[in-house]
């Protein structure tokens, strides 16, 4: 898909999320972060996994969250997940808090309102089924069983071809193309993707996360994609990258029309500013300036400068 379709699939995706939500005042917030503090304890020893994440992603947004190994994505997508329960913070999400969730709304939380991809496609879909009774399962669980839907989804991500095939008849990203039709079969409100396309090749790749911007666009749903691979920035509007256990940065891209008429993305870097008023400079501005121990600040009219701190 040219990736110039970004701006009118995100119009078309906040348009859907608006008439979802019932206008577009309450589209803030979709999914709150705030200090989210995660520690495990293992044999006396603490480590600290999420050290006050914060994060707001907006409903009908198309976001993803990139972070080296270790740097807490999987404990972040465990907890947003309802699967582990933070230290310390605020987790919203849908209006469910996720600190608090009784059993009983932890499944319907599950079960209803948010969906999920993982990396391993074994974990999608079951296989012993086709593509379309995959799709159909978890409406039957909630007893709505729709075979005209069920087809219209797998139709949506393109694979309507494989509705009669099983898992081992489909490639890799078949698979998970339907694993995203399966995610959405119970019209949830959120959709995680974990890893979605860390076991395939770039060009197939790329057909599964047009099969996640189609969804989020002819659906609203608000969809986070989770993944340590950093090109996924060309493949939706909002990147942002985790640290530490901390969001760090993030890259917007937005459609401009150019002076010769035609639309243009346009990338910009952004760093997060916590209440406290701390933020984190890239790596690469560090390293660029050799920036170390002190760096000097001066406030502009309109901006702020950082410098050396040794000139
Ligand atoms: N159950 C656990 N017990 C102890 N430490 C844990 C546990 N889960 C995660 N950690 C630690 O927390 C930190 C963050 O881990 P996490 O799995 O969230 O990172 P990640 O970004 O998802 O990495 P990857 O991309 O390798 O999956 C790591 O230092 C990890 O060792």
């Amino acid at each position: 898909m040219a990736v110039t379709d970004l701006g009118e699939l995100q119009r078309r995706a906040a348009e859907r999320a608006a008439a979802r939500a019932g206008g577009t005042d309450r589209l803030r917030g979709h999914i709150v972060c705030d200090g989210l503090v995660r520690i495990f304890k293992t044999e006396g020893v603490e480590v600290v996994a999420l050290q006050g994440l914060d994060l707001v992603v907006d409903r009908g947004e198309l976001l993803a969250i990139v972070g080296a190994s270790g740097s807490g994505k999987s404990t972040m997508l465990n907890i947003l997940s309802g699967l582990d329960v933070p230290t310390a913070g605020i987790a919203q999400v849908a209006g469910f808090d996720l600190l608090t969730l009784t059993a009983k709304r932890r499944l319907r939380y599950r079960r209803k309102v948010v969906g999920f991809v993982w990396q391993q496609t074994g974990r999608n879909l079951l296989p012993y089924l086709t593509a379309r009774e995959n799709v159909e399962l978890p409406m039957s669980l909630v007893g709505r069983a729709n075979r005209k839907r069920a087809m219209e989804l797998l139709e949506m991500v393109g694979v309507a071809h494989c509705a009669g095939r099983r898992p081992d008849q489909m490639s890799g990203g078949e698979q998970q193309r339907t694993a995203v039709a399966v995610a959405v079969a119970n019209d949830p409100e959120v959709l995680f993707a974990d890893e979605p396309t860390g076991e395939l090749d770039e060009a197939t790749a790329a057909d599964v996360f047009g099969a996640l911007r189609t969804i989020n666009a002819e659906l609203g749903v608000t969809i986070v994609i989770v993944t340590h691979d950093h090109t996924v920035a060309d493949q939706v509007r909002r990147t942002v990258a985790i640290r530490d256990g901390r969001t760090a940065s993030e890259v917007r891209r937005t459609a401009r029309t150019g002076a010769d008429g035609l639309e243009e993305i346009v990338s910009e870097e952004y760093a997060v500013l916590d209440r406290t008023g701390r933020m984190q400079l890239p790596a690469n501005f560090v390293d660029a300036l050799t920036l170390k121990d002190r760096v000097k600040l001066t406030l502009e009219q309109d901006h702020v400068q950082v410098r050396p701190g040794d000139e």
